[in-house]
């Protein structure tokens, strides 16, 4: 049984416009994605295609304006917002992606101090800021005093002290220097060793396939492939989205090959294949209702054409 367990998750915001004219934001539609104990799954995405939401959802932490539909399930029971307030940060940790969750009069030491789960929460503090060659002046100071790297750094420490069994990092890696990312990478890879569910959210793919078990693809809100790290090689032939192997092909390595067009905007999502104005395989079928997530080749794709 997976761990965490999304199905068909949509994540709509009301808006109004002027002249009380309501419009709907679409951000996530018929999202779908399991997490497996020992697992790491990274996921990408352009920006703005809902990876942060997917976060925040899991989290119980979406703006008061969102509505959702579909389920989240931890160990095969749905989280209700009772249940996941319990589970948050014991059980299920977020490593946001923006270093203003922060508490701003609160020295660092303490923030991390207070997550941890299991021993002396000083040692355990000084142990992970150690790791992360945090000086152990570092504790005394507030988040202001710090640099962005530095701050990453802590939001990390505050993860990996939790025990958590799902660890879920939002683009964890931004502003540090090499030996800092490789330190995060081996750490979220140690922690799937020892049984824990990591969700690596990034842009960052080389990092991702470093350490990740699998790879789910997300396009203007929805997952359009998951597939194993080990077939993002070669020109992407392995792949079965057109899209994965377009972001495949737009990587430096790979040839730098952009993709014209760019992503619908989620209040106006079309009523098809959300790819397909972009898509050279695109035919009439694909503009008339989006394709299910379908099983392919030990992974899944929505694409019809896909083979
Ligand atoms: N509070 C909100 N109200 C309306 N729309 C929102 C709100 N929050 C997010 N969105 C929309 O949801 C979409 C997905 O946002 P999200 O932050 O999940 O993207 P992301 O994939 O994490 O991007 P990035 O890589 O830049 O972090 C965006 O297009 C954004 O416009
Ligand atoms: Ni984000």
């Amino acid at each position: 049984m997976p761990i965490l367990e999304v199905e068909n998750l949509s994540v709509t915001f009301r808006q109004y416009a002027s002249g009380l004219k309501e419009r709907n934001i679409r951000a996530i539609s018929n999202l779908s994605v399991t997490l497996e104990q020992g697992e790491v799954l990274a996921v990408v995405g352009a920006s703005g295609s809902g990876k942060s939401l997917l976060a925040h959802a899991i989290l119980g932490i979406l703006p008061a304006n969102a509505e959702t539909a579909g389920s989240i399930k931890y160990c095969g029971e749905t989280l209700t917002a009772k249940r996941t307030q319990s589970l948050r940060g014991r059980e299920i940790a977020l490593v946001p992606q923006s270093v203003g969750y922060l508490d701003p009069l609160m020295r660092v030491g303490n923030q991390v101090r207070t997550a941890v789960r299991n021993g002396k929460p000083a040692e355990e503090q000084r142990k992970v800021f150690k790791r992360y060659k945090l000086k152990s002046v570092v504790e005394k100071l507030f988040p202001f005093e710090l640099s962005g790297g530095m701050a990453r750094r802590v939001l990390l420490s505050t993860a990996m002290v939790s025990g958590a069994k799902v660890i879920i990092a939002d683009e964890p890696t931004p502003g540090l220097d090499p030996e800092a990312l490789n330190e995060a990478l081996l750490n979220l890879r140690e922690l799937g060793d020892q049984g824990c569910a990591v969700m690596l959210i990034t842009h960052d793919i080389d990092s991702a396939l470093r350490i990740a078990d699998k790879i789910a693809v997300f396009y203007a809100g929805t997952t359009v492939e998951i597939a194993p790290a080990k077939d993002f090689t070669g020109d992407g032939e392995h792949l079965r989205h057109p899209y994965s192997k377009a972001l495949w092909g737009a990587l430096p390595q790979n040839g730098f090959t952009p993709i014209p067009g760019s992503q619908p905007h989620s209040a106006a999502l079309p009523p098809g294949c959300l790819f397909a104005s972009r898509c050279e395989k695109a035919t009439k079928e694909c503009h008339q209702a989006q394709p299910d997530l379908r099983e392919l080749r030990n992974g899944k794709v929505r694409c019809i054409h896909a083979t």
